[in-house]
């Protein structure tokens, strides 16, 4: 799967002027709020008409401007799940989704129904109407209504923004299910850096209408210079490892990354598990000496690659560790202090990380 987006477009005093590539998996639209995600996402829908560009999946041109070519919505054959599930409120689960089914093309055959069913953990909801269900289980069934019409591409617009974190913890792991073991592809709007990470294998970031940054989650989410338009708060390191052992008592999980081992909080995920784990950089403070007594679990010898200075006086320093690259947000007067210079050995302790099935 190839999609090639490249549009410019005018909304009032607001200028789209927004590109990517993508070869599958999910791609996420991330920036801060009014940064054009979502007139982007409308343009991919066909719910915008760029004044120019062109949009291609798969070679098949469904917007081109200088051809006057465009491809209305109802032809493209995406699936679409916005905020709110958008579900009939009286028709069943079972119905609902049986509609998503009516729309797929004749010829196509979409995944089967039960597969759909079992794959978002819905079938003991499916004699309910949507009244009657929590927002994390709308969602749900708005996405599997969207995957039984066999899109090309499912198009999501922040679907778990208005859920709880409660709820939004219940459905992440259905979106890592959906990722891994369909093959739609996804673009996936969202200004949350914990789903982004956790979810995309790409990242558009955005600002002003404009992309500042693109390529794979862990380059977009820890490169200080590309991240511009980014809360750098925000910023972090994202790791790909598997689990190597269990520790039940403790309820840790012990992650085998490429030169290191991390202790992280978990006891649901398989061992042999692929997994990544975010490592959010103002949760990594760093030490020129070996620290002892630390309640930490996780401390990483590394040697510094690069400081970078902020505005607001903090710095976001670029830590080897073996293969393992961690990045630390500490204040430059710290910097100052503990002498710290590229090639410099440091210790890394790690307060938090995410753990998260891949
Ligand atoms: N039809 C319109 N006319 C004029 N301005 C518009 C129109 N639609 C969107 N905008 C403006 O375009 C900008 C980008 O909006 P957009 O919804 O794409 O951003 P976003 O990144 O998705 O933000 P959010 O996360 O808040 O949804 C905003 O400043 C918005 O006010």
């Amino acid at each position: 799967m190839t999609l090639l987006v490249d549009v410019r477009h005018r909304l009032g005093a607001f200028r789209l002027e927004a590109g990517f590539a993508s070869d599958g998996g999910v791609t996420a639209l991330f920036g801060r709020s009014g940064s054009g995600k979502t007139s982007l996402i409308r343009a991919i829908a066909g719910l915008i008409r760029p004044d120019e560009g062109r949009i291609v999946l798969d070679g098949d041109v469904l917007v081109d401007t200088r051809r006057d070519i465009f491809v209305p919505k109802h032809r493209r054959r995406f699936g679409y799940v916005f905020q709110e599930a958008r579900l009939f409120p009286h028709f069943t689960v079972r119905g609902n989704l049986s509609y998503g089914r009516w729309f797929a093309p004749r010829g196509e055959v979409p995944d089967s129904q039960d597969r759909v069913v079992e794959l978002l953990g819905i079938g003991h909801l499916l004699d309910r109407r949507p009244a009657n269900l929590s927002g994390g289980e709308r969602q749900r069934v708005a996405i599997g209504r969207a995957l039984l019409s066999a899109p090309r591409l499912l198009l999501m617009d922040e679907p778990l923004a208005a859920l709880d974190e409660e709820r939004k913890a219940e459905i992440l792991p259905y979106l890592e299910r959906l990722r891994d073991e369909t093959k739609v592809p996804i673009v996936y709007v969202s200004h949350a850096v914990h789903e982004v990470a956790r979810l995309a294998d790409r990242v558009v970031l955005m600002r002003d209408g404009l992309v500042v940054a693109t390529g794979p989650v862990s380059d977009v989410l820890s490169a200080p210079t590309l991240n511009s338009g980014m809360d750098r708060r925000e910023m972090g390191s994202v790791l790909s490892g598997v689990i190597a052992s269990f520790d039940p008592p403790h309820r840790l999980a012990t992650v085998q990354l490429k030169s290191n081992v991390l202790h992280v909080p978990n006891s649901d995920v398989a061992e042999g598990a692929p997994v990544r784990v975010h490592i959010p950089a103002r949760d990594v403070m760093l030490a020129i000496e070996r620290p002892a007594g630390l309640s930490a679990l996780n401390i990483l010898d590394g040697r510094i690659e690069t400081i970078v200075a902020d505005s607001d006086g903090m710095v976001t320093v670029r830590v080897a560790c073996g293969g393992d690259v961690v990045h630390a947000r500490i204040t430059g007067l710290s910097t100052e202090r503990l002498d710290l210079q590229p090639g410099k050995p440091v210790f890394a302790v790690i307060k938090t990380v995410a753990l998260d099935p891949r």
